[in-house]
């Protein structure tokens, strides 16, 4: 599983680093923080999310959740550390860099050229009738869009702006092809495209602005 290219898509930022104080380019990429089984345990939660998105809960069933909910949430306060080193969104190896936040998806290629991704979205991203919610698809395409322009680039940049085409329905729960790359860059300008696919059929397309951010910048 890989949740970034092996390539190294983030700036490695030196004691001098013209990013330190903004928006960092020298994330702590680790696979090691958070120990061996912080996969399992982000599994599980997303899990949880699953199960919570669609049970319906006796009264006493809810009042034992919250108090487990409440005895687990006062063990992770114990261990909080600053977003740069946290290991959800810096564990290359898990999918999407162990980024509880994100669907979930494993990089198959990256680079210049661009990212292509497989992505699942869970139970808990339904949108309604069974498909995902088209935020949901925003997401992943902000995030792998995102990708494709730091790869281009060697830096960091922020979304300017992103459209999304819905096509088709994007289903739950199936593996799907995520594609990304930048079609042209005029200066700090990268215009990226992407596409969801399941199987031939085309879900959503993305047209983007990502802003390379200049040195210091948020
Ligand atoms: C691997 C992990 C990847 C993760 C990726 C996740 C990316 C994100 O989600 S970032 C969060 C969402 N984005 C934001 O919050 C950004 C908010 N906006 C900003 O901070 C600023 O507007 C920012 C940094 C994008 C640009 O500001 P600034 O650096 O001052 O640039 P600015 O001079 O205004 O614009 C630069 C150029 O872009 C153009 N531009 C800026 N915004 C837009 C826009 N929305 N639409 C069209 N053009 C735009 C400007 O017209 C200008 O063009 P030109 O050089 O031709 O005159």
């Amino acid at each position: 599983m890989k949740g970034a290219p092996d390539q190294q898509w983030n700036v490695p930022a030196g004691e001098n680093s013209q990013h330190e104080g903004g928006f960092r380019a020298d994330l702590a990429v680790t696979t090691e923080r958070g120990g061996p089984t912080y996969g399992e345990m982000i599994e599980q939660v997303r899990l949880f999310m699953d199960k919570v998105r669609y049970a319906s809960p006796t009264p006493a069933l809810a009042d034992e959740v919250i108090e487990d909910l409440k005895k687990l949430n006062a063990k992770l306060d114990t261990m909080l550390v600053d977003e740069w080193t946290s290991p959800s969104g810096t564990r290359i190896d898990l999918p999407s860099r162990g980024n509880i936040t994100l669907p979930p998806y494993e990089i198959r290629d990256g680079g210049p050229d661009g990212v292509d991704a497989t992505v699942t979205f869970r139970p808990f991203h339904l949108g309604g009738n069974g498909v995902a919610h088209g935020g949901h698809v925003a997401i992943a395409f902000d995030d792998l869009g995102g990708m494709a322009a730091a790869l281009k680039l060697g830096g960091v940049a922020r979304t300017g702006y992103l459209t999304v085409n819905y096509r088709s329905l994007t289903p739950l729960q199936k593996p799907l092809a995520l594609r990304t790359w930048v079609e042209r860059f005029e200066g700090r300008k990268y215009f990226v495209r992407g596409t969801l696919h399941d199987g031939d059929r085309l879900c959503a397309e993305m047209d983007a602005l990502f802003i390379a951010l200049k040195p210091g910048q948020a």
